[in-house]
C-alpha cells in the first residue's frame, strides 16, 4: 500500500494541468497544449532546445495543412527557425484557415518514437482543448519536473479499456413526464466527467428496457438551438418513457460528440464558413465522433439491465451496445425536431455517419 498517486491519477492531474495551461512531463519530455500556451511559457520552452521541439497535430489537422503524418494518426512537425506563437496557434486552430491558407510548408519528422507525442495529443483531447501540443523531447526528466513543479505522467494508452464508473448517489426526482423519476450519478475513476441515468418507473430487469443513450448538447438540450435535433429527441424520449411508465435515459456528458462545448462552437464557426459537421470536426483535428459508447453500456449493466429497446437513429450505438454485451432487442426510431436550420446537418449524418432516416 502506498500513498503515491496511481498512474491513472497522475494522468488525470496532467490533463487538468494542461487545461490550466501548465506544461507537464511525460516520458522524459515536456508537453504543453498549444491552445492556452502563454508567450512567456512558449519562449521558455523553446529555450530548452528548439531543435528538439515539435508541434504535434493529428493526421486530420495535418491533412488540412498539407503536412505529412508519418506516424499514422499524428504529425510531428519541426518548428521553423523564425517560429512564433502566432504560427503555432494558427497551425492548431482552423479559424483563420480560409483567410491565411498558406501557413506551410510544414516539415514532418519521421525518425524516433512518437509515443510521447501521441500521449500529448490524447491528453489535449481529454482536456477538451484543441488537439495540438508542443513537445520538447528529452527536456523533462524527473529533476526538471521537480525543479519546475511540473506533474509527471506515464504514457497514455491511446486505445484504453473502458473506464470504470461507480454510482455516486441517487435520489427520487419527480418529472413532468412521470412522478416516478429517479436520477443516478455515475463518477468515472479516471477523474473525467460524471454521467447521469434517469430511471423512470421501476423497469423489470428481466425484459428489454426502453432506453436512450443521449449525449449532452447544451445548445440543443438547454437553449433550444435549431441547429440540431437533440432537445426534441431528449424530450420525446422522456415523454415516451413516461407514457409507457418505465424506461432509462442515460445523459452522457459527451458534449459535441465528445469534443467539448468550446470545440463544438469552433466547429459551428467552421460550419458558418461552409463546412459540414464532419468536415468541421476534421479541420479541427478531431475524428467525426470522439465518444465512447461503452460508458453507456457499463452504466446500464451497473443498473442491472442486460437488454434494451434502444431509442436511436444511430446504428453505431446499436453496434457498440451489442459489442459490449447489452442486447439490443429492438431499435426504436426517434425522428423529431427537424427544422429548416438542421436539415443539412441531419442529411450529412445520414450520408456520412450512417444515420437512419
Ligand atoms: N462536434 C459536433 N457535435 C455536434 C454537432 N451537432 C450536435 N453535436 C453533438 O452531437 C451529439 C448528438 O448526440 P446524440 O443525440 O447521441 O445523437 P446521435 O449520435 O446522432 O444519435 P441518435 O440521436 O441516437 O440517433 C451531442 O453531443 C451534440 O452536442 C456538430 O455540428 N458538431
Ligand atoms: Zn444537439
Amino acid at each position: 500500500m502506498t500513498l503515491r498517486p496511481t498512474d491513472q491519477e497522475r494522468i488525470a492531474r496532467a490533463r487538468n494541468d494542461l487545461r490550466l495551461g501548465i506544461p507537464v512531463c511525460v516520458g522524459g519530455s515536456v508537453v504543453a497544449a498549444v491552445e492556452n500556451l502563454t508567450r512567456e511559457r512558449f519562449e521558455a520552452l523553446l529555450a530548452l532546445g528548439p531543435e528538439r521541439a515539435r508541434l504535434v497535430l493529428t493526421a486530420r489537422r495535418a491533412s488540412t495543412l498539407n503536412a505529412r503524418a508519418y506516424d499514422g494518426d499524428l504529425a510531428r512537425i519541426e518548428l521553423p527557425s523564425d517560429v512564433t506563437l502566432a504560427w503555432l496557434r494558427a497551425s492548431a486552430d482552423p479559424a483563420s484557415d480560409l483567410d491565411h491558407p498558406m501557413k506551410g510548408p510544414y516539415v514532418s519528422d519521421r525518425t524516433g518514437s512518437a509515443d510521447v507525442h501521441r500521449t500529448a495529443v490524447t491528453l489535449c483531447k481529454q482536456a477538451f482543448l484543441l488537439p495540438a501540443a508542443l513537445v520538447i523531447e528529452g527536456a523533462g526528466d524527473a529533476a526538471f519536473a521537480a525543479a519546475h513543479g511540473f506533474v509527471t505522467a506515464p504514457l497514455v494508452d491511446p486505445d484504453p479499456d473502458v473506464v470504470i464508473l461507480d454510482e455516486t448517489s441517487a435520489a427520487r426526482v419527480p418529472l413532468a413526464v412521470s412522478s416516478a423519476g429517479r436520477v443516478h450519478v455515475f463518477r468515472p475513476r479516471d477523474g473525467a466527467e460524471e454521467h447521469y441515468a434517469i430511471e423512470i418507473g421501476q423497469p423489470d430487469r428481466a425484459v428489454p428496457v426502453l432506453s436512450r443513450l443521449h449525449s449532452a448538447c447544451f445548445t440543443g438540450d438547454v437553449i433550444g438551438s435549431l441547429k440540431c435535433d437533440c432537445g426534441p429527441q431528449l424530450r420525446a424520449a422522456l415523454a415516451q418513457m413516461g407514457a409507457e411508465g418505465q424506461g432509462v435515459l442515460l445523459y452522457l456528458n459527451q458534449e459535441g460528440r465528445g469534443i467539448g462545448l468550446a470545440n463544438k462552437m469552433r466547429a459551428y464557426a467552421l460550419q458558418d464558413q461552409g463546412f459540414d459537421t464532419v468536415e468541421a470536426n476534421h479541420r479541427l483535428g478531431f475524428e467525426d465522433d470522439e465518444r465512447d459508447f461503452r460508458i453507456g453500456a457499463q452504466i446500464l449493466k451497473l443498473l442491472g439491465f442486460s437488454a434494451v429497446r434502444l431509442l436511436t437513429n444511430n446504428p453505431g450505438k446499436v453496434a457498440m451496445m451489442q459489442a459490449t454485451g447489452v442486447h439490443v432487442a429492438e431499435r426504436v426510431p426517434l425522428r423529431v425536431g427537424e427544422t429548416p436550420q438542421n436539415a443539412a446537418y441531419l442529411a450529412t449524418k445520414a450520408a456520412k455517419s450512417g444515420h437512419l432516416l
